[in-house]
């Protein structure tokens, strides 16, 4: 068994990391490549897990870590990000992490202090406090960027760095401001997608979706209050970046190859860039 704890020396809202459980769960699983993030203050905790599992425990910290590159992932609800980053992945090897499907997981994680919460949240289509989301987003870009630097391992500073696709995220100033809080320039964000349409599109993709989705809120009540976020809190976000000169706007009411097409040459045209 090999267990990976991340030393996270920036995030002061995990200092009172509940050992304990995670020890637990561990016990409970005890078969799984682990990857969780503790803060600084958890290092005398860490020598003893790493005692625990008879010193096969790897340490990481961020700031080691190679700076990966984000690219954030905007618009309207049902406008198409999750297909298209799912099709940019699939091509370019980009990392999907998307801030909704990673809400919706917390909320049906079994014992879940948020779960009520984020339900709350996806229902009225209001934005979840950064905390919750940042935490669930840095997570799950630390075991992507520990699983790359140990492919490389043998390097004294491991040298990969890894391309994530960020979806749904920030979605209003919240969000902004604790990314650049927890975050910042951890990460280089090379670019803004906001995928758009007119929103009688944005309605009828969410609720013919709704017919199978299962989701809470792909329903005509849901779809007025996430319309109403998205033009009141997250488009004043996409002006910040465009301000920044980040954004790339797509007109997603066309075909799905279409857009992915358009996709496309963007990305390459930020690859030829960056080389
Ligand atoms: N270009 C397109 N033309 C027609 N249908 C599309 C297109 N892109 C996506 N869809 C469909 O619209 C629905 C919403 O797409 P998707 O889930 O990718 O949107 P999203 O922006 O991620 O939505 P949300 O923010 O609500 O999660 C899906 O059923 C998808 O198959
Ligand atoms: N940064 C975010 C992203 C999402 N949410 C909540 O999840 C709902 C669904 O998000 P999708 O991206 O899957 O449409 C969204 O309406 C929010 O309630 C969030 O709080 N913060």
């Amino acid at each position: 068994m090999s267990v990976i704890v991340i030393i996270k020396r920036w995030l002061s809202y995990s200092r009172n990391f509940p050992l304990n459980l995670y020890l637990k769960r561990l016990n409970q699983q005890p078969t799984v490549n682990y990857c969780h993030t503790v803060s600084f203050s958890n290092i005398q905790r860490i020598s003893l897990i790493n005692r625990f599992f008879n010193n096969n425990c790897k340490m990481y910290d961020w700031n080691n870590l190679p700076r990966p590159n984000v690219i954030f992932v905007l618009g309207g609800p049902g406008a198409g990000k999750g297909t298209q980053c799912n099709l940019i992945s699939k091509k370019f090897g980009h990392v999907h992490l998307s801030a909704g499907d990673l809400l919706r997981k917390e909320q049906n994680t079994a014992g879940s202090q948020y779960g009520e919460l984020i339900a709350e949240h996806i229902k009225n289509g209001t934005i979840v406090p950064v905390e919750i989301t940042c935490k669930l987003l840095m997570n799950a870009m630390l075991e992507n960027m520990i699983s790359l630097a140990k492919m490389v391992e043998g390097n004294d500073k491991p040298i990969a760095t890894g391309n994530f696709l960020i979806d749904g995220f920030p979605r209003n100033q919240d969000n902004l401001d604790g990314w650049q809080k927890f975050v910042g320039d951890k990460v280089n964000v090379q670019l803004v997608l906001v995928f758009e349409c007119p929103e009688e599109v944005y309605i009828a993709r969410c609720l013919k979706r709704g017919q199978h989705s299962g989701r809470a809120d792909d329903n005509p009540e849901s779809m007025k209050k996430r319309l109403d976020t998205h033009l009141n809190q997250t488009m004043p976000i996409v002006k910040y970046y465009e301000k920044l000169d980040l954004v790339k706007r797509i007109d997603s009411s066309r075909s799905i190859k279409e857009v992915h097409e358009e996709c496309c040459t963007i990305l390459q045209s930020l690859m030829a860039q960056a080389k």
